[in-house]
């Protein structure tokens, strides 16, 4: 580690922010039509959607909502979102096209949007893992309580102590404790940008991507994601498939963009390259 270029190594030979060596795989995959069906897989928050103190604010880059409508029309290629986000949320703040596959709550839940809304696989909790959420949400507001900027977000299976918003001083005692508490009740645990989100029923990111790709039988898979959570996706992905870290940090991927802007940048090149290789 790390596999990817250093973010400071950048700079040296990209090209509108894409650096060469991804923007070569990137048309390499474009003209090999035997990567069809051509799954295209993005985290959310960091990735598309740049980091916001207040989540219920964060958005698709417009150049980014523009570029993923166009990739979902083409011939031959399936766009995803893997995301922590809970699965209603995601939905509510993605603006992506009817076709798309939306994988949340970082692989428990998964649904493809259409013309008419969502269409989802419904997760129900066992009543002893609904007893366990209820416990978690209590334990982690006491977490919380006392310590400015930090607050606990609730979802269908886990519970998300945020600490963007908190100086160090009360932020590093909660993560700390937050994570005491996810080995204490023996849940999962994942310990992502300023959050630590503590879940009643177990998942990653690469199980569920590796599922979806088998499942529409693409062989090449694009990722791309910021946080350590995408790591799983990194790690569980093939030796062909295209796998990108956004921003700094230790990785495995293959390539490296700066920022979400970066990123946006690259799927542009991807989408163009894909729309020359079908008119030739
Ligand atoms: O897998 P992702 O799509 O990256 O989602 C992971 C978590 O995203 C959200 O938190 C992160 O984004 C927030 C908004 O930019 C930011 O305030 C927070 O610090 C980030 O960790 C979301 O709130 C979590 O539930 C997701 O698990």
């Amino acid at each position: 580690m790390p596999d990817a270029p250093a973010p400071d190594d950048l700079g040296t030979d990209a090209a509108g922010g894409v650096p060469i060596d991804l923007r070569d795989r990137l048309l390499a995959v474009a003209a090999d039509t035997a990567a069809r069906p051509l799954l295209v897989a993005l985290d959310f928050d960091g990735t598309l959607a740049p980091l916001q103190d207040d989540p219920a604010a964060s958005r698709i880059l417009p150049a980014g909502v523009e570029v993923l409508a166009s990739l979902a029309g083409l011939d031959g290629v399936a766009l995803a979102l893997v995301s922590g986000r809970a699965m209603g949320d995601l939905h509510t703040l993605a603006e992506v096209p009817p076709g798309t596959y939306l994988i949340g709550s970082h692989g428990v839940e998964r649904a493809r949007v259409t013309l008419f809304g969502l269409d989802r696989d419904v997760v129900e909790l066992a009543h002893t893992e609904a007893d366990l959420l209820a416990v978690l949400g209590a334990r982690a507001a006491a977490v919380a309580r006392g310590r400015d900027g930090v607050w606990v977000e609730t979802k269908p299976t886990a519970v998300v102590v945020h600490t963007r918003l908190a100086e160090p001083q009360d932020a590093e005692p909660a993560e700390a404790e937050a994570v005491a508490l996810g080995t204490e009740l023996g849940v999962g645990t994942l310990h992502g940008k300023d959050v630590v989100e503590l879940t009643v029923l177990r998942a990653d990111k690469g199980t569920a991507l590796q599922a979806l790709r088998h499942e529409l039988g693409a062989p090449v898979v694009l990722y791309a994601g910021d946080d350590v959570t995408d790591e799983h996706a990194f790690a569980a992905l093939d030796p062909q498939d295209v796998t990108v870290k956004v921003g700094g940090g230790p990785t495995v991927a293959r390539h490296r963009v700066a920022d979400p802007a970066a990123g946006v940048a690259a799927l542009a090149v991807l989408r163009d390259a894909l729309e020359r290789a079908s008119r030739a």
